[in-house]
């Protein structure tokens, strides 16, 4: 699902990754921890093709994310995404969005997508909210909207950096339940940047530490049956 192998990358001289060699298959959960500016983030773009390895490989599904074009079966939701700045428009909007990139201009929602619309507010819990503008939204329900509006495209990888920033224990539980079905019931795969070992304890199958330019398993985080991930 997505393969690194040996890939370094420096941002002009300043070296931020050097030798990363790991893989991703599919249905797994991996959370990536690590300190401030140690290059979880860089990890995330490189994955998604965003900026080029100075050294080795990055593979999507197989191909070069050079050449990577399914980009509707990846998702992403980027840090600190926030509707604060945003236009007044409804959280059903917001996540129609997701589908931008599939509908041709004046096109309209095919009944499969909007099946896929309904799901995913379903999902995420949005269901009583889905007509209140997202700026009316608490952080949780916010970030919970911009996730479903990731998913709409039914994404088999999706990565989330930095998702339970600024949201409280309620709504950390409830964005917690949404990625427990994603994993166990949709089978997708799930990369989780978080400072906050809270967020993904007993959901990750593997933790990695970005430190010093190394991607490293942290010791202790147990793997989680396979068995529960069908598409795995
Ligand atoms: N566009 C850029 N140009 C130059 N240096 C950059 C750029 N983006 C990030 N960096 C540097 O690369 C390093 C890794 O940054 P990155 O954002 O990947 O870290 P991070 O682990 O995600 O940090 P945080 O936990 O603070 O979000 C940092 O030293 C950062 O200052």
């Amino acid at each position: 699902m997505l393969e690194f192998e040996r890939v370094g990358f420096s941002y002009g001289r300043q070296p931020v990754l050097t030798g990363i060699s790991l893989t991703i298959a599919a249905g797994e959960f991996i959370a990536v921890v690590g300190p401030n500016g140690a290059g979880k983030t860089t990890l995330v773009r490189l994955a998604l093709g965003l900026i080029r390895p100075t050294d080795g490989a990055v593979r999507l599904f197989g191909t070069d994310s050079s050449r990577f074009r399914q980009w509707s079966s990846v998702g992403y939701v980027p840090q600190r995404a926030n509707a604060s700045s945003a236009l007044p428009i409804s959280v059903d909007e917001v996540v129609r969005s997701g589908l931008a990139g599939q509908l041709r201009p004046l096109a309209r929602v095919s009944s499969t997508q909007r099946e896929r619309i309904e799901h995913v507010l379903e999902v995420m819990g949005l269901q009583q909210v889905r007509r209140r503008r997202i700026t009316q939204l608490s952080g949780g329900q916010q970030q919970r909207a911009l996730i479903a509006r990731a998913l709409v495209t039914t994404p088999r990888l999706l990565f989330l950096d930095e998702p339970t920033t600024g949201v409280d224990a309620e709504a950390k539980t409830a964005l917690r339940a949404s990625l427990e079905h994603l994993v166990n019931i949709e089978g997708i795969a799930v990369v989780y940047i978080s400072h906050d070992p809270a967020g993904f304890a007993g959901l990750a199958q593997r933790v990695l530490e970005v430190r010093d330019g190394q991607v490293l398993p942290v010791s202790g985080s147990a793997p989680v049956s396979s068995a529960s991930h069908p598409g795995a």
